[in-house]
């Protein structure tokens, strides 16, 4: 298709913003006001590092429904990812500026998130874990701490799946490797994020990560948020940590409404992508 659509005449393009939370990065496409934008193709085009913009994951915010906002998120293979926790956390920061509100409202595909400025530092509440095999999901009944995998790792869901490693030096893990193993393992029918974590005291934890959809990442904040779900059933650190990723640090709390997560955002700079482009991608 070539032909241009009405909202966006083919002079203007599509505007969209770079953001990173940790160096784990996003194009923002804001389609507040008008029709959603992002199919597979755009997403795997626009997430192509050479010949595109490249992104961790694609975010974009609709209009809210009963919410401030809804969010959505694509991975650059194309596919859908349910939650994404540092995008949340970028766009987030991004919205309360422009209004200047410390608490925003997000509907995304795993339900309604809160998020809120405390001190400068944007938080998001990514829900109360989901630690039942069928909302993880699993391929079968089992309990999410006793999966028959080598290295007994825990499953959970986040609005997406993961499955956590407790490990003693994540230094060591060879991810790249692991990683891929895991995340295509039947027994995730749904595939999986796959973290790595050293409980390096009650209060702090080391991590890293392998994304569906993705690969290695230099922070994932689903993932943080599984790894410390993780680590506390094993009885590993309490509820509240301290977690470094190769991006840098996070603070997770798990409280009785669910797991919050707080960092820094940054937007990195604004842009439009070409009508040639968006030619290409249509074609
Ligand atoms: N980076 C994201 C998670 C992406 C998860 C995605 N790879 C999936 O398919 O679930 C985060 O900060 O939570």
């Amino acid at each position: 298709m070539t032909q241009p659509r009405p909202h966006t005449p083919a002079a203007d393009g599509l505007p969209f913003m770079k953001m990173h939370g940790l160096g784990n990065d996003f194009v923002v496409l804001d389609s507040r006001g008008q029709p959603a934008r992002t199919t597979p193709a755009l997403a795997r085009a626009l997430g192509d590092r050479h010949r595109g913009v490249g992104f961790d994951q694609l975010a974009e915010i609709r209009d809210g429904d009963g919410s401030d906002i809804c969010l959505d998120f694509w991975n650059s293979d194309g596919t859908r990812a349910g939650a994404c926790g540092n995008a949340t956390r970028c766009v987030a920061a991004h919205v309360m500026g422009e209004t200047g509100a410390d608490t925003l409202s997000i509907r995304t595909a795993r339900g309604l998130l809160q998020a809120a400025t405390v001190d400068g530092v944007t938080w998001v509440n990514m829900g109360p874990p989901q630690l039942s095999w069928d909302e993880v999901p699993l391929a079968r009944e089992m309990e999410v701490t006793a999966l028959p995998l080598a290295g007994d790792p825990v499953a959970v869901g986040m609005g997406n799946p993961h499955c956590v490693f407790l490990v003693e030096d994540a230094e060591a893990v060879p991810v790249t490797e692991t990683g891929p193993k895991i995340e295509h393992d039947p027994l995730f029918p749904e595939r999986c994020n796959v973290e790595f974590a050293e409980a390096r005291a009650r209060d702090e934890i080391r991590m890293r990560v392998w994304e569906r959809g993705t690969g290695v990442t230099l922070a994932c904040g689903s993932g943080a948020c599984a790894t410390l779900v993780a680590c506390v059933l094993r009885d590993a650190t309490d509820r509240r940590v301290r977690m470094e990723l190769d991006g840098g640090w996070l603070s997770l709390d798990w409280r009785e409404d669910g797991v919050w997560m707080g960092g820094p955002t940054s937007l990195v700079f604004s842009a439009t992508l070409s009508p040639a482009f968006l030619a290409e991608v249509e074609a």
